[in-house]
């Protein structure tokens, strides 16, 4: 049976300014494609230049004369991200679209960030909390829109107060659910913040399904030497249009998210499939581990903490 299509006509986004996260690769290349398409001006943060080039090559084969920025950034450095928001706010461009996107998925053994923290939470969860807060003011002066990604990963997951950087034992998937909780979690505190302070920023949460991206692809700077079982399967799937998404597909739910005129931040968009990992993207209410306001304002403090930022 031929794969049902899924798309979104996005609105015009002709002067509004963009950021997109991880836009070098997989859903997020989707995600600033599509941005770009609808007009507006990306800024494609990247760690390696050469790939953020070809993914730049791309988008404009698809949407010729889109407005592409590629920017430095590596969100397991707080200095690096510290770095990207000083010179987005000195430029002093206000910022429409804040899509969180960027992640990393189970280093087989413990990794850490620049600054010494489990790389998953780093990467996942405290790098876009950090980026979020260097990048606030000028969300504000757009009244603008934060779009961050969680995972059905995070549907059972918890957060392990007494070990959140995984220092006494390590397992890949529990800090990968973890991480994508805590980024959810994340997500909804910031929307309840945003409300309360006045701040005028949404905040959105998103997931995208699953798809055979290359978050678990063979990556020797991960440690992984060839593909996982769990990726060939998941390509296996997505190319007979059984269960999960595809790479095309799994952007939308976050561009809904990035751009439904009738959001309102407590909701949680994802595909709408049997078990949410395929199918057409929509609203539903979010899982049980995301809707603990607990968690979520303890979770801000420890971030705050360990990253030294401040929502101000
Ligand atoms: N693919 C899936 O099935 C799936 C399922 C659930 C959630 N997600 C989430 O979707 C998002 C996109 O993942 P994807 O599937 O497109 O994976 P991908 O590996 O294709 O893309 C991830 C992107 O994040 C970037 N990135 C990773 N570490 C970074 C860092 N330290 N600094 C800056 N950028 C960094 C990568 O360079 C890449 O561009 C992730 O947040 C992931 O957790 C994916």
């Amino acid at each position: 049976m031929p794969r049902r299509q899924h798309d979104l006509t996005l609105p015009d986004l002709a002067g509004r300014r963009a950021v997109v996260t991880g836009a070098s690769d997989g859903i997020g290349l989707g995600i600033a494609a599509a941005l770009a398409g609808a007009g507006a001006e990306v800024v494609m943060p990247v760690r390696n230049r050469t790939k953020g080039d070809a993914a730049v090559a791309r988008i404009r084969e698809q949407v010729p004369g889109a407005r592409l920025e590629l920017r430095d950034l590596d969100l397991s450095s707080l200095a690096s991200i510290a770095a990207l928001g000083e010179t987005l706010r000195a430029e002093g461009t206000p910022i429409d679209h804040l899509v969180n996107n960027a992640g990393v998925m189970h280093p087989p053994e413990r990794q850490a960030t620049a600054d010494g923290v489990e790389l998953q939470l780093g990467t996942n969860h405290l790098g876009p909390f950090a980026l979020t807060a260097q990048l606030l003011p000028l969300l504000r002066a757009a009244g603008g829109r934060v779009t961050t990604q969680t995972s059905v990963a995070a549907r059972r997951a918890s957060i392990a107060w007494d070990d959140l950087g995984s220092d006494r034992s390590y397992d890949a998937m529990k800090a990968y659910g973890q991480s994508k909780l805590a980024t959810g979690l994340f997500g909804y505190e910031l929307q309840r913040r945003s409300q309360a302070a006045g701040w005028g920023v949404t905040s959105v949460v998103s997931h995208p399904g699953v798809a055979p991206t290359g978050l678990l692809s063979a990556r020797p700077e991960m440690g992984r030497t060839e593909d996982t079982r769990e990726v060939r399967l998941i390509r296996w799937l997505s190319a007979r249009g059984i269960l999960v998404g595809t790479v095309d597909s799994a952007r939308l739910p976050a561009l809904l998210a990035a751009t439904a005129a009738d959001a309102t931040g407590t909701e949680l968009y994802g595909p709408q499939g049997v078990g949410g990992t395929g199918g057409r993207p929509g609203a539903q209410e979010p899982w049980k581990p995301l809707r603990s306001t607990d968690d979520a304002a303890r979770l801000w403090e420890v971030s705050q903490e360990l990253t030294g930022v401040s929502f101000g």
